[in-house]
C-alpha cells in the first residue's frame, strides 16, 4: 500500500509511557503535526504539542486525525468512557496486546461511541529510534483512507506489516512486541557469562552489547538470512561450533525459544478479556 507523504497528522496520543513515548520519540522526529498526548504522569511535553493529564481538559469539539491508544490492557475498561467522544469522529489505533477489535469497538459503542473504528498494531520499542516493526490488523469495515493513515503513522517509526486475520496478532506480540525483551536478556546473559569467564565488568559489558547490536546491524544491511551469518562465524572443529553444540541441542535454546513464544502468544490471548 502506498504510503501518504508529508508531516504526520494530529494524533491523540492516550498514555504515554514505554510504548507510548517510543512512538513518540519516533514521530517527533518525524515531523509530528501539532498533537496532544493524555497521560497522567508527564507534566511538559515538546511544543507545539499539548499535554493533559485528563481527558476532561479536552474541548468537545477536539478532533484530532487519529486516537492511538497506549495504555495497559488491563486500563482498556477505565479509559475507553474518557476517549469515546472524539471517537465519535476520529479512528481509534490500539496498541494494546491482546485487545480485540470486536472487544474494543463494542466497549465504545457502549460508552456512546458506536460505530467507532478501531485499528489494531503491534509496535515495538526500537520505533524510539524509527528502528520499530509494527504489525497491524485492521477490521473490514475500516476504509482504505483509515487503513492508510494508521499506515503513516507507523511508517514513521519504522518498517509495518499487515495480517488479514486477528488471531495472528496474538503471536506476533509474542515474538516483535515482547521480542525486544529477549534480544536485551541475551546482551544481559553474555555480559553475565563474560564476567565469569574472568573478563572485566566494564569490557564484559562494553562487547557483550556490541555484540548484539553488530550482529543485528549486519542482518538488516546484508539482508542475508540468518542461519547463513550464523554458518559465517562457525569455523569447522573452531570455537564456535562448541558453543553452538550447547545452545542448539533441541532441549536448550529450540526448546526453551518455542516454549517462551507459546506462552507469550498465550498470555496475548488471555489480555483480550
Ligand atoms: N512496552 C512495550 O514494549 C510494548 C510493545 C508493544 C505494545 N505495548 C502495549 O502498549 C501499551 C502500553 O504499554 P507500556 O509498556 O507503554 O505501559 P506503561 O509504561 O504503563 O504506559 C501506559 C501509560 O498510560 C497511562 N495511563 C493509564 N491510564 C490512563 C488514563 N486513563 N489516562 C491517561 N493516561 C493513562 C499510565 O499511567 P499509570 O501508570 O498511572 O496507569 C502510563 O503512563 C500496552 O497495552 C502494551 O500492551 C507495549
Ligand atoms: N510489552 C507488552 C507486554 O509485555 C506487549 C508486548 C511488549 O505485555
Amino acid at each position: 500500500m502506498t504510503q501518504p507523504a508529508g508531516p504526520i497528522p494530529p494524533l491523540l496520543l492516550v498514555g504515554c509511557g514505554q510504548m507510548g513515548s517510543a512512538m513518540l520519540a519516533g514521530w517527533l522526529a518525524d515531523g509530528l503535526a501539532p498533537s496532544v498526548i493524555l497521560d497522567r504522569h508527564r507534566a511538559d511535553g515538546p511544543a507545539p504539542h499539548r499535554i493533559v493529564r485528563q481527558a476532561a481538559d479536552l474541548p468537545d469539539d477536539f478532533t484530532p486525525a487519529l486516537i492511538v491508544l497506549a495504555t495497559k490492557p488491563q486500563k482498556a475498561a477505565a479509559v475507553i468512557p474518557d476517549i469515546a467522544r472524539f471517537a465519535r469522529r476520529a479512528p481509534v489505533l490500539s496498541v494494546m496486546a491482546g485487545k480485540t477489535v470486536g472487544g474494543l469497538a463494542a466497549s465504545l459503542a457502549d460508552a456512546g461511541a458506536p460505530g467507532a473504528v478501531v485499528i489494531r498494531a503491534m509496535p515495538n520499542t526500537p520505533a524510539a529510534i524509527g528502528q520499530g516493526m509494527t504489525v497491524c490488523y485492521a477490521p473490514p469495515a475500516a476504509t482504505e483512507a483509515e487503513r492508510a493513515l494508521c499506515g503513516r503513522v507507523l511508517s514513521a517509526v519504522g518498517d509495518t506489516a499487515w495480517v488479514e486475520h486477528e488471531e495472528q496478532m496474538d503471536a506476533v506480540t509474542a515474538v516483535s512486541g515482547s521480542g525486544p525483551a529477549y534480544v536485551f536478556l541475551l546482551a544481559e546473559l553474555m555480559e553475565q557469562a563474560a564476567v565469569a569467564q574472568g573478563l572485566p565488568p566494564d569490557l564484559a559489558r562494553r562487547i557483550a552489547r556490541r555484540t548484539v547490536s553488530g550482529a543485528g546491524a549486519l542482518m538488516e544491511q546484508s539482508g542475508v538470512d540468518a542461519a547463513e551469518l550464523r554458518r559465517r562465524v562457525t569455523s569447522p572443529g573452531g570455537t564456535t561450533q562448541q558453543a553452538l553444540a550447547v545452545l542448539m541441542e533441541p532441549e536448550a535454546w529450540p526448546a526453551a525459544m518455542d516454549a517462551a513464544i507459546r506462552a507469550a502468544t498465550l498470555r496475548a490471548h488471555e489480555l483480550a478479556s
